[in-house]
């Protein structure tokens, strides 16, 4: 038996996790009893189309939306609410408050948390932002910058908070694709200096393959885990190579044919 693993145990657990949203017409149900467990120093990506639950599992880790069924912990605890903990990068650039500089974009959630006082948390913004490459635009306000940049203060926001579980919807989904690998690697590099916990949510393939080291793959309506992949030993420069492409190949087969069978066989019954 392989022990050098199984006695660490998982940072986060997302154990049987339905969830379901009430519209005045219907009741949706996004997920279906989803189950994966993230370790510290995981970059775990939740991988699936359009509308199968992605953003609404981490909205549920993040605690903006209570399980229907089963449960998330954080180190073994039930996850209730939002917390400091667990901090969210979107995909929208106007995340960032307008009237606030950079650097005080950055500040806020470390006061409003009381996690530091007004100097030590110029200081740690000041060290963040240094770290994405925005030392000069500390004064700057968010109107002025790329969606590149107002990314990178957003993640410099997150990684200042130095949370348990930084979570990532879609961040670099509304960029250019030079800029959006540009970020990727950045990120990478972040993660290889900070070693931070991730979840990052993608429907692109390639993002999955290069940002994560573990892949969850949901199917649609609702989302269910189909299955997880590893995939810790690619990143950019593996993309186009024969086992990164063999490998993006078994997703889309593990994605798409299952839904094509279930199509076929809502035909059959009809
Ligand atoms: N606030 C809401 N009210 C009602 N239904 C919702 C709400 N948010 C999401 N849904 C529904 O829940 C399902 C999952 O949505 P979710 O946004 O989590 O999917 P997703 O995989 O992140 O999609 P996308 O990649 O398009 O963002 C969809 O059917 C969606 O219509």
């Amino acid at each position: 038996m392989d022990t050098t693993t199984s006695n660490v145990s998982p940072l986060l657990q997302v154990d049987g996790v339905s969830l379901e949203y009430r519209t005045p017409e219907r009741l949706v149900r996004a997920t279906h009893r989803v189950s994966f467990d993230v370790f510290a120093g995981d970059r775990y990506v939740l991988l699936g189309a359009s509308g199968c639950g992605k953003s609404s599992l981490l909205k549920a880790v993040a605690g903006f939306v209570p399980p229907r069924e089963g449960e998330i912990r954080l180190n073994g605890r039930a996850v209730r609410q939002p917390g400091p903990d667990r901090i969210v990068v979107f995909q929208e650039f106007d995340q960032l408050p307008p009237w606030k500089t950079v650097r005080e974009n950055v500040m806020f959630p470390l006061l409003a948390s009381k996690k530091l006082g007004r100097k030590e948390a110029a200081e740690r913004a000041s060290h963040y932002l240094a770290k994405v490459g925005l030392a000069d635009f500390a004064d700057a306000h968010p109107h002025t910058l790329s969606g590149g940049m107002k990314q990178r203060v957003a993640i410099a926001r997150a990684l200042a908070m130095q949370p348990q579980v930084l979570l990532m919807d879609e961040p670099f989904a509304a960029l250019d694709a030079l800029t959006r690998r540009r970020m990727q690697e950045e990120l990478l590099a972040l993660w290889d200096e900070f070693r931070f916990t991730l979840i990052f949510v993608t429907h692109s393939i390639e993002e999955a393959l290069v940002v994560g080291n573990r892949i969850g793959l949901l199917s649609p309506h609702p989302g269910r885990l189909r299955a997880e992949i590893n995939s810790h030993q690619f990143d950019l420069q593996s993309q186009g190579g024969t086992e990164f492409q063999a490998t993006a190949q078994r997703i889309h087969r593990l994605l798409f044919e299952h839904e094509a069978a279930n199509a076929d066989q809502h035909k059959e019954a009809a």
